[in-house]
């Protein structure tokens, strides 16, 4: 049953003296989805990826990656990882594809073929005879994704990698995440960035003090449970009256000069008070059904600590 998941843990656990820094802990990763290891600064997250890559030994509690069993199978499985833990460390005085050889030459001739177009897959093709020192953090990290990609990995495992991008950056690196989950690999991210986990993933663990608190698809955990919907009007006291005429409308409040907030039964389409708004003379120019965001849900439920 292991096989059918990238990563499975069970009630992993390591203590550093009596600090508890990952506490039984079970986390399922589906293959071929990003998935979102969100947490607060010390919940634990690069602790569990550290024992996953068998960089600590656990304390207790079981792992699997791609179907082996770790410790015990960690060559098989790291065979098909590719990881990125903190920042990612090069020979700086040399160029990327100096580095890059380096890295194929112990993880043999198949990586040594790949090193050309992993340069290019992360944009680096043109800049590629420039010496790593002259690199931006986000080429740097680019460059990171390259040396993964050497062994054509079935999963990635990267730790904060949007850590200190700018925003260009982290779109590049969201597209790129996508790319890769599109190809069937498999994308573990762990972040603090609630945005970002929440543009990148398809599933998320919440984890806070060690433990996991939520684990689910983001469509199911954020639907839009309230039924709760925006709407920008011309008129809007003209709106207020007819909504509030409406049985299946409810908790209507004006939120800006032009906006205004209600509760819809969940039974009545939207498209349904759009019409019954249209038919009573009053145009509606935007239509937002408001959603509950990942990031309500994570500080509602986390200690919230160093959040930024
Ligand atoms: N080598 C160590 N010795 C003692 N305590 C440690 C060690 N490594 C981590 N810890 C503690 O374990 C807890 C979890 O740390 P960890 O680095 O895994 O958290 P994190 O979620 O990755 O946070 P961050 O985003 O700040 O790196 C923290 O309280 C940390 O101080």
């Amino acid at each position: 049953m292991e096989n059918n998941f990238a990563v499975r843990t069970e009630g992993l656990t390591k203590k550093y003296g009596d600090k508890i820094a990952v506490n039984s802990v079970d986390l399922t990763i589906p293959r071929g989805v990003a998935f979102g290891y969100l947490g607060p600064n010390g919940a634990g997250k690069t602790t569990l990826i550290r024992m996953l890559l068998g960089l600590t030994p656990s304390t207790s509690g079981q792992m699997w990656m791609l179907g082996e069993k770790v410790p015990e199978h960690r060559s098989l499985a790291l065979a098909k990882v590719g990881a990125i833990v903190e920042e990612p460390r090069f020979h700086e005085y040399m160029t990327a594809l100096e580095n890059l050889r380096i890295a194929a030459a112990v993880r043999g001739p198949e990586a040594e073929k790949r090193i050309g177009e992993s340069l290019e897959r992360v944009g680096l093709g043109e800049r590629s005879k420039d010496k790593v020192k002259s690199y931006s953090l986000g080429m740097r990290q680019r460059l990171g994704i390259a040396r993964c990609l050497l062994t054509d990995p079935e999963l990635l495992i990267l730790d904060e990698p949007m850590n200190g991008l700018d925003p260009a950056g982290i779109m590049e690196f969201r597209l790129l995440i996508r790319a890769f989950v599109g190809e069937g690999r498999t994308v573990v991210i762990s972040s603090h960035l609630l945005d970002e986990i929440e543009k990148t993933c398809d599933a998320v663990s919440i984890v806070d003090q060690g433990q996991i608190i939520r684990q689910g698809n983001l469509s199911e955990m954020f639907g839009n449970p309230s039924g709760e919907v925006e709407i920008e009007v011309g008129d809007s006291e003209g709106a207020l009256s007819v909504l509030s005429r409406l049985s299946y409308v409810s908790s209507v409040e004006l939120v800006g000069k032009n906006q205004l907030k209600f509760e819809l039964n969940p039974e009545v389409k939207p498209s349904q008070v759009n019409s019954d708004l249209v038919l009573a003379g009053v145009l509606v120019e935007k239509f937002s059904p408001t959603r509950k965001t990942l990031e309500d849900e994570f500080l509602s439920i986390t200690s919230n600590m160093g959040i930024h």
